[in-house]
């Protein structure tokens, strides 16, 4: 490549920001000086150029490291260090020259106008050729420099002075292209590049269309491509697509022919076009899914704008004409005498879901939380205001037989709330077994009080989430169980029974019982929270009520909470009463038999009691009641059918019953397992709160003397050990009965006693008591169910552990009186008992000894 050495210095401006102007564009751009000597210098130098047509070098600077290139920039000093000038640059013409800030049109002195201390030009040049800066000949007071021409289509050195135009009409358009500012050399190499060039010019223009430029700017620009040269085509599209300073000043210095800068330029082009497909494709992508929902929401905001420009906005109103369930909810909610955080959150709310489209997911979601607000119980109340004490009595007396103690408390604790006038006060927990009435009490003191009734059963609610709601957040969001109880009760004070609270299990989702000590809590519970609702809702007004089967499970600040009203199992007698009172007449209303005399005589019941049922509670009872009544419906239907009404007996004697329900189910086993040696009658207390017998049987059988000797009780026999060659078996028949551990200890010692002296116990006795090493008989649980399961079962003689002897003041009377109940300390007096004649007389010769192995 050679070069043509410009013979006149020429003036510098220096293009800062990574600008770069390329031969045949025009690049307008401000400069903003400082009035300061030098700089004023340049700009009439400048402007002394413009009004000669004359050049200047456009050079761009190389950034400098750091700040400092910018604060240059932004003194707009022309006057920069020669250092900073990139070796190429393009001689340009200035088209244009002007001040804008308070000048006067032409630059100098005279434009100095301005109160500002710097003055910005606004400055158009025409890129005419590349030049090689050879050396500085001046840098005061600005930079002038000696340049060559590049020769850069194959030696046509053009005269710099004849290509430049005399008119300067080319403010118009940044990318007004002037054919005569380089002369081509058509070799073929280059002629296919340039069409090829070309091609990818047309391609990006193309692309460009579809960014809705100015059909007049794009038709331009295709007729520029068409007719430009490579070389002009090259510096063209440079100009137009997007390069680093790095790329740009690369093309601007290359050195290595027309060719190679096409070349490049090619490479550049296709780049910028691969990258415009690119983007418009995820563009349309993106597009596609923005999909209906989203044009819907912008048209209907646009639908908003017009209507507040035509003044038919519903803003302000809040009242959409569109859609009248909003309008319906919105005044329903507004008539509610929310609580003050209710308020906020439901206008809040109500102004989300008037914006949203009615297709969008979430406005489902704030619906139905609206709906939730609307439809709860913000301050309605059932029932009158006073308790009526006398007649909660008699409506616990008419519901329910029996339960002395239990209506006591219940009436006390109405009574309490009648002075205080206010429930508040500890929650009432109804501890016993299945079926002894504690669900029908409940709804019976909802009936004393004439308040709503309703049961929340939390058997098996294992997610706090279930007491608590889910936040709204969660797809399905629901409320918790109290916050629906609530709603469908519809009122703020409301009975509400917490069903099985004994059940509550806890697991990895949270520990449900916690939620409900807020709830449980009459302090607390005025703003119980719920995750749904996500404002306070007042609680205090509700009584609740909890059952339970037993304490043992229910956690202990949940028992803290709450009063424990022990329910105990009922005596056959006690049965056989609720029967008539109660089940009996209920059971023939059921089955239409009004009109006839059902007669059910006691000894019938009290043999259906006894010899069909064994249970705590009165279900199985009310089961057999309804299977007598349904045998006599089906007795007087078939007389009515017969016209022999006079034939139809609905009276049922004992025998009648077994016709009915088959054979006995229980019979008492008391008496004839007590019959054998080694067969002893304990006692059980399941975990569902219901006693029951439990039967041990030990057995000898030939073995290795497999069992360990218990330290307490020393059997030895005239010939030494007595488990030489046997190994006993303990036996606990009955496998439906549930079993518990250590309360078995005293009968399983005496079952071994009985076997190894070959002596039965006495009959009808049971026993119950945890046994020490020592001898010592250890209190146990459950003494009131395990006295009414023994009277149940025929047993006469009882044996307790001495420390029980408070529990059996709950035992009813009539129980006690028919029964021989003694307190025993150590298993010598068990023994002592349990035998007819005691223990020493014994059949086998066995003799046994007590001794304390401590
Ligand atoms: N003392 C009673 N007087 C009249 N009816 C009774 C009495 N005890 C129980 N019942 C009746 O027995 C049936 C069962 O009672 P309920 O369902 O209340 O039992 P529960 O103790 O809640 O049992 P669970 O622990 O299994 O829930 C009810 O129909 C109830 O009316």
């Amino acid at each position: 490549m050679t070069s043509l050495t410009h013979t006149k210095p020429v003036a510098v401006l220096p293009l800062s920001g990574g600008r770069v102007l390329f031969p045949g564009l025009v690049l307008r751009m401000q400069i903003s000086v400082s009035r300061d000597s030098d700089s004023m210098a340049i700009i009439d130098n400048i402007s002394k150029q413009f009004t000669q047509a004359a050049l200047v070098a456009c050079v761009p600077l190389l950034q400098e490291e750091g700040s400092k290139g910018t604060k240059e920039h932004e003194k707009g000093d022309l006057n920069v260090d020669p250092k900073r000038l990139f070796g190429f640059g393009v001689a340009a013409r200035i088209v244009s020259f002007k001040a804008v800030n308070g000048g006067k049109g032409k630059a100098g002195r005279s434009s100095a106008a301005s109160s500002s201390n710097r003055i910005v030009y606004a400055v158009a040049l025409e890129g005419l050729h590349r030049i090689k800066i050879d050396a500085v000949v001046k840098s005061e007071p600005f930079l002038q420099v000696s340049v060559s021409t590049l020769e850069t289509l194959g030696g046509l050195s053009p005269d710099l002075s004849g290509v430049i135009p005399k008119s300067a009409t080319l403010e118009r358009t940044q990318i007004e292209w002037r054919s005569a500012t380089e002369y081509a050399l058509e070799t073929p190499e280059l002629k296919a590049l340039g069409a090829t060039l070309a091609q990818c010019g047309l391609e990006l223009t193309e692309l460009l269309s579809q960014l809705q430029l100015p059909t007049q700017v794009l038709s331009q620009l295709r007729k520029t491509i068409n007719e430009a040269n490579a070389s002009q085509l090259a510096d063209l599209l440079a100009s137009m697509i997007d390069l680093s300073v790095e790329e740009k000043l690369d093309l601007l210095a290359e050195r290595e022919g027309v060719a190679k800068r096409v070349e490049k330029c090619v490479e550049l082009v296709t780049r910028q076009i691969q990258v415009l497909k690119i983007s418009q494709k995820i563009q349309t992508n993106v597009e596609n899914k923005l999909g209906k929902q989203q044009r819907e929401y912008i048209l209907r905001q646009q639908l908003e704008a017009i209507k507040k420009e035509l003044g038919e906005s519903d803003a302000e109103s809040g009242e959409s004409s569109a859609d009248p369930e909003f309008a319906a909810l919105k005044k329903r909610l507004e008539t509610l005498p929310l609580p003050e955080e209710a308020a906020k959150s439901t206008k809040r709310e109500l102004g989300r879901l008037k914006r949203m489209p009615a297709n969008m997911p979430e406005h489902q979601i704030i619906r139905t939380y609206l709906e939730w607000m609307s439809e709860m119980p913000w301050d309605i109340m059932s029932g009158s205001d006073s308790v009526d004490v006398q007649k909660a009595k008699m409506q616990l007396d008419a519901d329910h037989f029996g339960m002395d103690g239990v209506k006591k408390r219940v009436l006390e604790y109405l009574a309490v709330g009648k002075l205080k006038k206010d429930l508040k006060g500890p929650i009432l927990c109804l501890i016993g077994p299945p079926g002894v009435g504690k669900t029908s009490l409940g709804k019976s003191v909802a009936n004393a009080l004439g308040r709503k009734f309703y049961r929340i059963s939390l058997g098996g609610v294992r997610d706090e989430a279930e007491i608590r709601g889910h936040r709204r957040t969660y797809v399905g969001a629901l409320p918790g169980l109290i916050i629906q109880a609530m709603r469908k009760c519809g009122v703020k004070n409301p009975v509400i029974l917490l069903d099985e609270i004994d059940k509550l299990t806890r697991d990895a989702r949270g520990d449900p019982s916690a939620a409900l000590l807020e709830v449980l809590d009459p302090e607390q519970n005025n703003t119980f929270t719920d995750h749904y609702l996500s404002v306070p809702f007042d609680l205090s007004q509700v009584l609740f009520i909890a059952t339970a089967n037993e304490a043992d499970t229910i956690s202990a600040p949940l028992m803290d909470r709450m009063e424990v009203i022990q329910i105990p199992g009922y005596t056959f007698a006690e049965k056989v009463s609720i029967a008539q009172t109660h089940l009996l007449p209920k059971q023939i209303s059921t089955h239409g038999l009004d009109a006839v005399t059902v007669n059910i005589p006691q000894n019938t019941l009290m043999r259906m009691a006894t010899e069909y049922t064994r249970e705590s509670g009165v279900r199985t009872l009310n089961r057999h009641v309804a299977a007598v009544c349904r045998h006599l419906a089906v007795e007087y239907a078939r007389a009515i059918e017969r016209h022999a009404l006079d034939s139809f007996n609905g009276t049922v004697s004992p025998i009648k019953l077994e016709e009915i329900l088959g054979q006995p189910h229980f019979v008492s086993e008391v008496s004839e397992r007590g019959m054998s040696p080694g067969v002893v009658t304990g006692l059980a207390w399941s975990s569902d709160g219901a006693g029951g017998l439990l039967f041990i049987e030990a057995m000898k059988m030939p073995g290795k003397g497999k069992l360990k000797r218990l330290g307490i009780v020393g059997v030895g026999g005239p010939d030494g050990d007595l488990l030489d060659g046997i190994d006993v078996h303990i036996h606990f028949p009955a496998g439906a009965t549930p079993k518990d551990g250590p309360s078995a200890g005293a009968a399983i010692v005496t079952a071994l006693v009985s076997l190894f002296l070959d002596q039965p116990v006495r009959p009808h006795i049971a026993m119950t008591g945890e046994m020490t090493l020592r001898g010592q008989v250890c209190p146990v649980g459950g003494i009131k169910e395990k006295v009414l399961a023994a009277h149940r079962g025929g047993v006469q003689r009882v044996l307790l552990p001495e420390r029980n002897r408070k529990d059996v003041d709950e035992i009813p009377s009539d129980v006690r009186n028919s029964m021989d109940i003694c307190f025993v300390k150590t298993i010598g007096e068990v023994l002592g008992l349990a035998f007819e004649d005691g223990v020493s007389g014994s059949r086998s010769g066995v003799k046994v000894v007590y001794e304390s192995k401590l």
